[in-house]
């Protein structure tokens, strides 16, 4: 069964329109362990609009399950919140400052070098590595010369087609995932799976070892609630 960690960057998103404490960050991120979710995801971004530096350390002091940082290391700054916080796994996103979301992986082949000795850095202390990648089978074979132990598979693509054609939407992630296991890479996933398309996702890709998700997750929490939708996600990946 794949592990589904939530992000609760769209918490703090919420939380900010108002400049207030409510929702509670840190209380939804133990609501969430409680109600099933086997790992917690936070983005920081450089302008902290969403989840801020202060809710990673926060965060950091109740978890209890995967503790899973995104973010950009050419920020140093996040970098060294990754490697105070030394969480269960960095994932390394190759997002401009300000970007609303993140849209593109990295390019593996000109950025190897550089990936290659800023994950050596998080390895060496204990951290467990994934990257962002587009499903390009290129891309993903040149993950595997940059020592990172996973890659996560950036699904918007894939979300953004499920509902015309499923089979065209996961085909280029079944050959990335199959280059990815060539090479014993570990296989992560995220960006817009939601609950329509997140158990066919799992069932294409079955050596899937974790998913993040958050904007859908939170959303369908309104009509459903939180314990019910960390449920209904996690039957989607059995
Ligand atoms: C890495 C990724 O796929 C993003 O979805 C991101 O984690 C979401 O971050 P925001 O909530 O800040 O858009
Ligand atoms: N890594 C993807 C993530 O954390 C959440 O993406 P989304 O579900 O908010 O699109």
């Amino acid at each position: 069964m794949a592990k589904l960690s939530v992000n609760i960057n769209k918490i703090a998103t919420l939380r900010n329109s108002r400049g207030g404490d409510n929702p509670n960050v840190l209380q939804v991120a133990i609501d969430c362990q409680q109600f099933g979710a086997e790992g917690i995801t936070v983005h920081p971004r450089p302008d902290e609009r969403h989840i801020r530096y202060s809710d990673v350390r926060d965060i950091k002091k109740i978890i209890t399950t995967e503790f899973n940082i995104e973010g950009n290391p050419l920020e140093d700054k996040f970098v060294a919140l990754v490697m105070e916080m030394k969480p269960t796994q960095v994932t390394l996103v190759p997002d401009a400052p300000g970007q609303l979301t993140s849209n593109h992986g990295w390019d593996t082949i000109k950025e190897k070098k550089y990936l290659q000795d800023i994950i050596g850095v998080f390895k060496a202390a204990g951290i467990r590595v994934s990257i962002f990648v587009d499903p390009i089978t290129q891309m993903v074979a040149a993950a595997a010369e940059t020592g990172t132990d996973r890659i996560e598979l950036y699904t918007e693509d894939y979300a953004r087609n499920y509902p015309y054609n499923k089979h065209d939407a996961i085909a280029p992630y079944i050959k990335a995932a199959s280059v990815a296991l060539t090479h014993n890479l570990g296989i992560n996933a995220g960006h817009d799976l939601d609950r329509h398309n997140l158990a066919f996702f799992k069932q294409s890709i079955p050596n899937l070892l974790e998913v993040s998700i958050g904007h859908a997750l939170i959303a369908d929490a309104l009509y459903y609630g939180l314990e019910n939708t960390i449920q209904l996600y996690r039957r989607a990946l059995k």
